[in-house]
C-alpha cells in the first residue's frame, strides 16, 4: 500500500485499474447522452447530391457574364424541380430551371440565382447582373463525404450527434453499457432522511449527493445505505455492492480514529489496498483498492472532503469506465479577488466562484473552505489549486483552477 501520494499519482493508480465496461447495440433515439463504442463512418455523402440553399433559377454562370441592369439577359424557363425530385436532363446554353430550396441542381447549371432577382415573364426570366460560378451551390458532401469519419468511439452522443447521425440514415450503434457504481455510506451517527434523528444522529448526505453527481455522468447510481463502524459488516456490504456493481465508492472511516473502519474491512474483504491518503486537503484520507478487478474507492466522511474528492478522484475513474475518451478538466489561470490569510504546508483545493470579466477569468471564494462545511459547494463552479507552502493569497494574485462544469 502506497501512502500520502499525489493527486496525479493516485489518479494514475486508479485509471490503471479500470477497464471499460462492456458494449451494447441501441437504436439511435436510446443513443443519446450514451458513450460511443464505435467509430461511426459516413455510409452516403450529406447532402447526397448538390443542391439548392434557396429558391430560384438553376443556370449557367457563363450565360450571364454579361448581364447587366441596362442589358439584362434574358433566359428561357424550361422546366421546374422541387425538393424530393430529380431531373437528370441537362441545363443547355440560355436555359434556366425553376428550383426550390433543398432540390437537386441539375447537371449542367452551376449557379443559383434568387427568384427576387429576376424578372419573370411569359416562361423567361431576366437576370440584371453575373454571379461567379458555383454561387448559391451546395456541393455533394460539403457536410459529410461517403467514407468521412463522423464520431470516434469513446465521444459522449450530444443531441446535435443523434441529429446527424439520423441524417446518415444510422439507426443504431454500439455504445457502452451504462457502468453501476455503488454508493455506500459508513459511519454509527448516520440515519437515512426517512428516518427521525435522534441525540448524536445526523442524516447521510454524502450518498444523496454522490448519487446525484454520478447520475450526471450518464452512470447508473445505486445506493447501498448506511453501515456502522464495524468492519465486518462494512466488508459484507461492500462484498455485496461488488456483485451488482462495476465500482464502489463508500465515505467515512477512512482517517486514523478507533472508529475508521474502512481499511480492516477492505483486509477483511481481502481487497487489495493500493494506496491510503491523497496529498491534498480537504479530503487527504482517501483510500483506494481493488477487489476482483473492481475497483473500490473511499472518500472521506466529511460531505465537502468527499464531493471533491469526487470531482479530483472520481470522475476521472468513472469517465474511464464509461469508456469516455475526454475526461480531463479544464484547467486556466484566473485572478483571486479576494485575500486567503490561511498559509497552507499541504496542496489545498479552495471552492470558488469562476467568471469571466472584461476579457479575465476572475475567481472568487464561495464561502467557508472547512471540510465539512457544504454552503459553499453551492455556486462553487471552480476548485483553485494552491500548491503546497503556499503562503497567505492576496487579491490580485493569479491562482490555477480547475473547472467543474
Ligand atoms: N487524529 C486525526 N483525526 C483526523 C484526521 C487525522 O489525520 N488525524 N484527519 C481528519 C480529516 S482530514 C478528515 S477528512 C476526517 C476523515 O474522517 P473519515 O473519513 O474517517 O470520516 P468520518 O470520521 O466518518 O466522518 C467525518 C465527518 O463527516 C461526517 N459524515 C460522515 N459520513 C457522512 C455522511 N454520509 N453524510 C453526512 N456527514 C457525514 C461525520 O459525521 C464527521 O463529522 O478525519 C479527520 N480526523
Ligand atoms: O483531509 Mo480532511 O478532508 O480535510 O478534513
Amino acid at each position: 500500500m502506497r501512502e500520502l501520494i499525489s493527486l496525479e499519482e493516485a489518479v494514475n493508480l486508479i485509471l490503471a485499474c479500470i477497464k471499460p465496461v462492456d458494449e451494447e447495440r441501441v437504436s439511435l433515439p436510446a443513443a443519446s447522452g450514451r458513450i460511443l463504442a464505435e467509430n461511426i463512418f459516413a455510409s452516403v455523402s450529406l447532402p447526397p447530391f448538390p443542391r439548392s440553399p434557396l429558391d430560384g433559377y438553376a443556370v449557367r454562370a457563363v450565360d450571364i457574364a454579361a448581364a447587366t441592369p441596362e442589358k439584362p439577359v434574358e433566359l428561357r424557363v424550361v422546366r421546374e424541380i422541387s425538393a424530393g425530385s430529380y431531373s437528370e436532363i441537362e441545363v443547355k446554353r440560355n436555359q434556366a430551371v425553376k428550383i426550390l430550396t433543398g432540390a437537386p441542381i441539375p447537371p449542367g447549371a452551376d449557379v443559383i440565382i434568387r427568384f427576387e432577382d429576376v424578372r419573370e415573364a411569359r416562361g423567361k426570366i431576366q437576370v440584371f447582373r453575373p454571379l461567379p460560378t458555383n454561387s448559391n451551390y451546395c456541393f455533394a458532401g460539403e457536410d459529410f463525404c461517403k467514407g468521412e469519419m463522423v464520431l470516434s468511439a469513446g465521444a459522449v452522443i450530444k443531441p446535435e450527434a443523434i441529429g446527424i447521425l439520423a441524417g446518415l440514415g444510422i439507426s443504431e450503434m454500439r455504445v457502452y453499457r451504462q457502468p453501476r457504481v455503488a454508493i455506500l455510506s459508513t459511519g454509527d451517527e448516520l440515519i437515512d432522511i426517512t428516518e427521525n434523528p435522534g441525540p448524536g444522529k445526523i442524516y447521510n448526505s454524502n450518498l444523496y449527493a454522490l448519487a446525484a453527481f454520478v447520475g450526471q455522468t450518464g452512470a447508473q447510481p445505486v445506493p447501498e445505505g448506511i453501515a456502522p463502524d464495524k468492519p465486518a459488516l462494512i466488508a459484507c456490504k461492500i462484498n455485496q455492492a461488488l456483485q451488482g456493481a462495476d465500482m464502489v465508492l463508500t465515505t467515512g472511516g477512512v482517517s486514523v480514529g478507533d472508529y475508521d473502519a474502512m481499511k480492516v474491512a477492505l483486509d477483511l474483504l481481502g481487497a487489495d489496498i493500493l494506496f491510503w491518503r491523497v496529498n491534498y486537503r480537504p479530503g487527504t484520507p482517501s483510500l483506494f483498492a481493488v477487489k476482483d478487478g473492481k475497483v473500490i474507492i473511499c472518500l472521506s466522511g466529511n460531505p465537502a472532503a468527499a464531493l471533491i474528492s469526487y470531482h479530483l478522484l472520481v470522475r476521472p475513474a468513472v469517465a474511464k469506465l464509461q469508456g469516455l475518451d475526454n475526461w480531463q478538466p479544464v484547467r486556466s489561470m484566473a485572478v483571486l479577488q479576494e485575500d486567503f490569510p490561511k498559509a497552507s504546508g499541504q496542496r489545498r483545493f479552495l471552492r470558488g466562484y469562476a467568471y469571466l470579466e472584461q476579457g479575465f477569468l476572475k475567481v472568487k471564494l464561495t464561502g467557508l473552505q472547512s471540510p465539512g462545511v457544504m454552503k459553499s459547494m453551492l455556486g462553487c463552479n471552480t476548485l483553485i489549486d494552491v500548491p503546497a507552502n503556499s503562503g497567505a493569497l492576496k487579491a490580485g494574485d493569479m491562482v490555477e483552477v480547475v473547472l467543474l462544469h
